[in-house]
């Protein structure tokens, strides 16, 4: 019976009770434990300081999460500006190198809201902010509350690519799903195919058209609902497949030196 795979959880810097932490929301780690059956290992955003080789040995997939924050305009050829606050510039240190990595092992990845920006940005594309400003485009941030469920309702369609790799997994051309974001996929990485769509034509989930393993990216929140949305649920099952078979493939160090 192969090992219970391990997945690496990214995290956020944050600053509570004037102590500085790095800290992932629970949502992710309990999704990536109870919707994908893995062991949940969170990274902190340590950024060059980690030998991330070391770390992927030892792990068998990668999930990026959301987050309020947004990756550091630079990294996609623009400047600053506080309309792109916050950033958190030692997570991008630390998640663009990782996701590079990944999938040139073919470890499987899932980036989430945020992540699914880095994955874009890894990649060689660019963001828009503020997409809700453009004409034509939905207001896809969360609505106003102080209530979780709230913010994290399911809000709207997307159209899903036929024969998309998102596709095989929710057995269907269309699903909901929530939205809580202000930036979108602006210039697309030559190495990402769109894998869904919003009505409004903001780009909702891709693949990494030349990874080995699962490499997906999703614009929404299937964590918060893993117990009990059928579409979140099957996501969070493909990626708890793909880390189960990475895990049967990967040599533990402990039995590599036998
Ligand atoms: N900051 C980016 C990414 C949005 C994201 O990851 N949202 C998750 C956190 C949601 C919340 O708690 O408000 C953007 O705004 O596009």
């Amino acid at each position: 019976m192969s090992a219970t795979p391990i997945v690496l959880v990214s995290s956020d810097n944050r600053v509570f009770d004037h102590v500085r932490w790095h800290a992932t929301p629970a949502q992710y780690l309990e999704a990536v434990l109870y919707g994908s059956g893995a062991i949940p290992l969170m990274l902190p955003s340590l950024g060059g300081a980690l030998d991330l080789e070391t770390i992927l040995d030892r792990v068998d997939g990668v999930l990026l999460t959301g987050s309020r924050s947004n990756v550091h305009p630079s990294l996609y050829g623009v400047e600053p500006d506080v309309k792109y606050e916050p950033y958190d510039e030692a997570r991008d240190a630390t998640t663009l190198p990782l996701i590079r990595k990944a999938i040139a092992r073919g470890k499987p990845l899932l980036a989430i809201c945020r992540g699914y920006q880095e994955l874009n940005v890894a990649l060689g594309g660019s963001l828009h902010t503020e997409i809700q400003e453009f004409d034509g485009r939905m207001d896809h941030r969360a609505p106003i509350s102080d209530h979780q469920d709230e913010r994290y309702a399911i809000r709207h369609r997307i159209e899903i690519v036929p024969g998309s790799c998102i596709g095989r997994i929710m057995d269907s051309d269309a699903i909901a799903v929530n939205s809580l974001h202000r930036q979108g996929i602006a210039e697309l990485s030559p190495r990402l195919a769109i894998e869904a769509t919003a009505p409004d034509g903001t780009i909702e989930a891709v693949r990494v058209a030349d990874a080995s393993g699962f490499a997906v990216g999703v614009q929404w929140h299937p964590e918060y609902w893993v117990g009990s949305d059928n579409a979140s649920s099957r996501l969070f099952q493909a990626f708890g497949e793909a880390v189960r078979a990475e895990a049967a493939t990967r040599v533990p160090q402990s039995l590599a030196a036998e």
